[in-house]
């Protein structure tokens, strides 16, 4: 049975590459109002310059009116410094999409729970931080997490997972924490849906299920870094190859997902990948 979100506003803390293109993808697909916050006014600048140059190439491939894009943009209002999350506080969920960082997260969501009201749902676009961990850092300070109030204030966290870039990847891995209720889980996901993704569910486990199944992939080293690539495009049809995405990710730290030693001794280089220039490939631009 799918329920209704019922979202008739959503928050998006941290502008970045992510949190961009969910502000865009709720304003444009799910149709609700929008209150994007970021701590660094230049990042909403980027983000809000970033919105209206994708709205204007959807306009002028003819796959949106110059109409709809107007209205998508009039969906989204910044909330500024001086506010910060407390300009949430209408909102019926918040989706977090700020720098990978566990304690920044924490001392985020715990600031959730002290300003916004009890019922509002609140996501995590974390790619590789558990849930859970972040679920038990939305309680109230004082509240025992096994009391009921303590179950419930975290039962509305979840993790709600978009691909990059947001506006072209299909996919929203929806994740449950230990916490989360059935309720949250359904809202969560009708609302992925209404923002034209399609959803998957995983376990709160390091990498989700799309990271998990990658590694594998990446860590294998039986052959040249192009027929790695090569076989998985043109025998399994991926559209990249993993060494390829490689060059785009980031670690977990847990040890199921423990990198091969030539990953450990690239990062003891510093060869980034994508980031610097220099990984599996070389990036010159
Ligand atoms: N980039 C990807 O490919 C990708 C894919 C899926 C999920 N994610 C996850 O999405 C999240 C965001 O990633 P991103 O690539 O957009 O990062 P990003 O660095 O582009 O953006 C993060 C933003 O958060 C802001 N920020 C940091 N602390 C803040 C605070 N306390 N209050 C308000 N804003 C704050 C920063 O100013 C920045 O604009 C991370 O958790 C990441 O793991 C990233």
């Amino acid at each position: 049975m799918s329920i209704a979100h019922g979202i008739r506003a959503v928050g998006v803390l941290g502008a970045g590459q992510m949190g961009t293109g969910i502000a865009l993808v709720s304003a444009l697909r799910a149709k609700i109002p929008v209150l994007l916050h970021d701590r660094s006014a230049e990042q909403v600048k980027k983000g809000l310059s970033l919105v209206d140059k994708l709205l204007a190439k959807d306009v002028s491939k003819g796959r949106l009116t110059n109409e709809q894009a107007n209205e998508a943009k009039d969906r989204i209002s910044v909330i500024g410094p001086e506010t910060g999350i407390k300009g949430f506080r209408d909102v019926d969920m918040v989706i977090e999409a700020v720098s990978e960082n566990l304690s920044l997260k924490q001392s985020i969501f715990s600031s959730f729970a002290a300003e916004l009201r009890p019922e509002t749902i609140l996501a995590t676009n974390t790619s590789s931080i558990s849930i859970t961990k972040i679920a038990a850092s939305a309680i109230p300070n004082g509240v025992n997490p096994a009391s009921d109030e303590g179950k419930k204030s975290a039962s509305r966290v979840v993790g709600l997972h978009f691909f990059n870039p947001v506006p072209v990847m299909k996919l929203v891995e929806l994740i449950s924490a230990l916490q989360t209720s059935e309720e949250t889980l359904e809202r969560a996901r009708a609302f992925a849906i209404a923002s034209g993704k399609e959803v998957t569910v995983s376990k709160d486990v390091p990498g989700f299920v799309s990271n998990a199944l990658l590694i594998p992939f990446i860590n294998e080293g039986t052959a040249t870094r192009e027929d790695i690539d090569t076989t998985l495009k043109l025998g399994m049809n991926h559209p990249m190859g993993p060494l390829q995405l490689a060059n785009s990710i980031r670690g977990t730290r847990d040890s199921k997902y423990r990198p091969s030693i030539l990953l450990e001794r690239m990062v003891d280089a510093q060869w980034y990948g994508r980031k610097n220039g220099k990984g599996f490939y070389e990036y010159k631009d």
